[in-house]
């Protein structure tokens, strides 16, 4: 069940902006306002375009008076410019930072009315939309850990700016590529709130600020968003994403008893955890989250070296195959720090020479009845008769070949040869008498020579693998032909 949207509207939308309107911002760029196409709880979401450029971006639209979209534009000014981004991603190695930044802000009259606007980029897909058709409104454990990895890291850099994001549910989560679950953005800062100078001083006005069935403990007290309350809030949405239950769904309209029960599962954890997850894969994450949110104080930030461990230890238990599916190489690449990854190749290679070296010094070489798989289920072929009806299997694929019906594609020179042996031939070079002095593989003498079988045109112009496979059989045969007749042989 997706969280419900209160129906009163404390702010007023502004008036529908026209598609093919032009904002210029501080810096002089021309953004060209698009089609509406959501209209969130405060304003209006168009698409954009910057003049001349053909990417799509993403233009939030609100009345200057508005409170939200006020504080949202701040908080992307302070902490989500490109620059600060970056540096953030270079510092602690990582290449998907789920956060993002703003492109452009600032206010403008359009008709008689002053507007503020936020642009930023455009992104695929909402994760809600994709929970809503899921089957039983639930994600797997591995499609939940990639959002969970993803928005830890987001948290992790918010909360390292001293701020704090209050209100993460699969609404406000955003993919850049549709159906790429590690691509996922941590978007809506409208509650977002600088928390380093937090008290703990509940006030009931604010009670229970949030979305209601995944709001912190704090916020239900009346408490200014906290650090820990970001975990837990990401807590319930893996448990709603994982088991799409919580059990506080049904009181959603009475954020006291909603508060009541969040109170409850914390006093019978684990036990109400694993009732509700029942074992899934991303259950031993949430835990840690949860845990580490209720040892946390609530002005302290969050020990995120745990949580990053348990997560690295709950990946690693998932089915391999899942793993290894693109998305998820892609995530780990992208999740792994650049050296991580060079180092990691490094030692592969390393490993992979010792392992050479170590096989050329203590593994004898193999026959291939040992390499091939099955081979070594036939029978050996050692007696002389087997040798002899390899002999005359070959004898006869000579006698095919002269017949003209070889599949191989015949050079020029075995086309002369075989024009040359073939028996009754139409063509007018067959009719000429044979001048050529190129011995004939299909003569015994030939064949019972190696060193001229090797020489005769027709071997020479098969393929190296076979023509040895076809030297190797004649003699084979020869060597059978003069054990076991050896009156014949002489
Ligand atoms: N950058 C974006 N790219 C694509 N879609 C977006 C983007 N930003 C917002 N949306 C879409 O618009 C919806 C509402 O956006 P957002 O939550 O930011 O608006 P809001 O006015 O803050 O609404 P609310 O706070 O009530 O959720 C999102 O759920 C998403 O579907």
């Amino acid at each position: 069940m997706p969280p419900k949207k209160g129906n009163n509207r404390l702010h007023e939308l502004c008036t529908q902006v026209k598609s093919g309107t032009s904002i210029v911002d501080v810096k002089k760029r021309t953004f060209v306002v698009g089609n509406q196409f959501a209209v969130g709880g405060f304003g209006r979401i168009h698409t954009c375009k910057e003049a001349g450029t053909s990417k799509e971006l993403v233009i939030k639209l609100e009345p200057a008076g508005n409170g939200p979209l006020f504080t949202e534009v701040n908080v992307f000014q302070r902490i989500l410019r490109a620059e600060l981004i970056e540096n953030f991603k270079a510092k602690n190695k990582i290449r998907w930072l789920g956060v993002p930044h703003v492109i452009a802000n600032g206010i403008f009259d359009y008709g008689t009315e002053r507007m503020r606007y936020l642009i930023i980029p455009k992104y695929a897909v909402s994760l809600e939309s994709i929970r809503e058709s899921a089957k039983g409104g639930k994600f797997s454990s591995e499609v939940c850990l990639q959002i969970a990895q993803c928005i830890i890291d987001a948290l992790e850099y918010i909360h390292d700016l001293d701020y704090t994001h209050a209100d993460i549910k699969a609404a406000n989560i955003l993919l850049e590529r549709a159906n790429d679950f590690s691509s996922a953005v941590l978007v809506d800062y409208g509650l977002a709130r600088k928390s380093n100078t937090n008290e703990d001083k509940p006030d009931k006005k604010r009670a229970h600020n949030g979305t209601a069935i995944f709001t912190s403990r704090d916020a239900h007290r009346g408490c200014q968003p906290s650090y820990r309350g970001d975990l837990e809030i990401l807590a319930y949405n893996l448990i709603f994403w994982a088991s799409g239950k919580l059990p506080w769904l049904a009181l959603e309209a009475t954020p006291q008893k909603v508060f009541e029960a969040k109170q409850k599962f914390f006093a019978d954890l684990p036990d109400s955890l694993s009732s509700l997850t029942k074992g899934a894969s991303c259950e031993e994450l949430v835990k840690v989250l949860l845990e580490v949110s209720n040892k946390t104080s609530y002005t302290a930030k969050v020990d995120y070296k745990l949580i990053k461990k348990t997560f690295v230890r709950t990946s690693s238990k998932l089915a391999t195959p899942k793993r290894s599916s693109r998305a998820v190489k892609s995530r780990r690449k992208a999740e792994l720090p650049i050296e991580k990854t060079v180092a990691k190749k490094k030692a592969a290679v390393k490993r992979k020479s010792e392992e050479d070296v170590e096989n050329v010094q203590t593994t004898p070489p193999k026959s291939r009845r040992e390499v091939v798989p099955g081979l070594s289920n036939f029978p050996a072929r050692k007696t002389p008769q087997r040798k002899v009806a390899v002999a005359k299997k070959v004898e006869k694929k000579y006698k095919r070949l002269s017949m003209g019906r070889v599949v191989l594609k015949p050079s020029s020179s075995l086309q002369v040869f075989e024009e040359q042996i073939s028996p009754g031939g139409n063509t007018k070079k067959s009719e000429k008498p044979q001048t050529s002095s190129t011995p004939s593989a299909d003569s015994p003498a030939t064949k019972a020579r190696i060193a001229t079988l090797k020489k005769a045109p027709g071997v020479q112009n098969f393929p190296r693998g076979r023509r040895s496979i076809a030297v190797r059989q004649v003699a084979l045969r020869n060597a059978a032909v003069r054990k076991a007749e050896p009156e014949f042989a002489a």
